[in-house]
């Protein structure tokens, strides 16, 4: 078997995204995700420039030694571009050795570890009341999970929070990033009466997250993670940037609250020191932001070493193409914990046709053969690109801050 053609996919059901293909001349195809929100088009680049040349003609079942053909070859390692390309190769790939075998993706890993994967949904609010309305709705659909994220008084807009009640919530909302005025005082104040009232009315049995979005330091994270312990939340996520992993000691030195991260992590190396010192609970990487299927096994192997748990990243601004090879690795990886889910609009999944299913709380693998997902190439090419940026932050003095 030879790859014959591989082409990049760019559209716009609703948001950017970025699909690679890669055709073989035994007719098999398999595609993969590329997306990177707000960057899409210099993992475009990448693919077309330094990527695809050099896929034509070899044999596409030798995946490991194209993983690092395209890792250690590119010479300059790691990074979110270089991973989110090396990721769309290797996710089609495994579609195509999986769709050649005959067999569904999660076999080709090692089977089924479970029958369906526990789903978080997220409940966002402009304050309590609203917030706590959207929680009513995520229970009333089955969700045993939820992330709660609400406006905080004092601060215009904030992360996490869909401009209207019931809308999903899209980051990456202006052609140029637009500015976000922060206050970790005010945030601090009112986050613990938050899950208080989340407690109050919902019980103690629902998970409950938090994503902190990188915006504390570490002793105000300790702070936090303190505060909320009477609530028992299943995660706080990404409550100090990871870039110095050190900072996890001190966190985690002064509470129980587990701890999330590693939705911008590109490689199993921003999170090795986070893993070995059991500084964290769960580990947020996604197949398109960190290498693909190949990688993410290592990382998740590592991981069950020292009792850390997967928790893959799932927004909308990833593709329904790493939504279903995701749930593929979380039907099979011994150490599954939850997989984040924000539905995808109407358009979108109807440019990218895949057989997953959300049922009561959880995902229900497909049984066909590969990842499962497909893309509609004459409907996506409806919908062309427009750039769209994630925002940025400042705290109230001006300092550009962490959004
Ligand atoms: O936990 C999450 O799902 C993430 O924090 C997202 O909300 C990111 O902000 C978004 O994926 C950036 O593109
Ligand atoms: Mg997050």
């Amino acid at each position: 078997m030879r790859i014959e053609q591989a082409y990049v996919i760019v559209t716009a059901p609703g948001r950017n995204f970025v699909t690679l293909k890669i055709v073989t001349d035994e007719g098999v195809y398999g595609i993969g995700d590329a997306t990177l929100n707000g960057r899409e088009q210099a993992v475009v680049a990448y693919l077309e420039e330094h990527v695809v040349p050099t896929l034509i003609g070899r044999d596409p079942q030798r995946i490991e030694d194209i993983w690092h053909y395209l890792y250690r070859g590119a010479y300059w390692r790691r990074g979110p571009v270089t991973m989110s390309a090396i990721a769309a190769v290797d996710m089609a790939l495994w579609d195509i050795k999986a769709k050649a075998a005959g067999m569904p993706l999660y076999q080709l890993l090692g089977g089924k570890s479970r029958e369906r994967v526990m789903v978080y949904g997220h409940a966002t609010g402009r304050d309590i009341d609203a917030c706590l309305e959207e929680v009513a709705r995520h229970v009333d659909e089955g969700y045993r999970a939820v992330r709660v994220q609400a406006g905080v008084p004092g601060i215009a807009s904030i992360y996490g929070v869909a401009k209207r009640a019931g809308e999903r919530y899209e980051p990456a909302d202006s052609d140029v990033p637009a500015e976000h005025v922060w206050s970790t005082a005010k945030y601090l104040n009112h986050v613990p009466k938050l899950f208080a009232a989340v407690r109050e009315r919902f019980g103690d049995d629902l998970h409950v997250l938090h994503d902190v979005h990188h915006r504390l330091t570490p002793i105000e994270a300790a702070r936090l993670g303190k505060e909320v312990e009477p609530y028992h939340l299943f995660w706080l996520e990404d409550c100090v940037p990871a870039e110095n992993q050190e900072g996890f000691r001190l966190i985690r030195q002064h509470t129980t609250t587990p701890l999330a991260v590693g939705e911008v992590f590109n490689s199993l190396y921003d999170a090795k020191e986070l893993i070995e010192n059991q500084w964290i609970d769960y580990i947020r990487a996604s197949l398109t932001h960190t290498g693909g299927i190949t990688h993410m096994r290592r990382l998740a192997d590592l991981a069950g070493l020292y009792h850390v748990r997967t928790g893959f990243h799932g927004p909308t601004d990833l593709s329904p193409v790493c939504l279903g090879a995701a749930i593929h690795f979380d039907t099979w990886v011994p150490n599954f914990g939850v997989q984040e889910y924000m539905p995808h609009d109407r358009l979108t999944d109807e440019v990218f046709p895949h057989d997953y299913r959300f049922e009561d709380g959880h995902f229900l693998v497909g049984e066909s053969p590969g990842h499962g997902v497909d893309i509609d190439e004459s409907l996506a090419a409806r919908y062309p690109y427009q750039r769209a940026s994630l925002p940025v932050n400042r705290l109230e003095d001006g300092t550009l801050w962490h959004w």
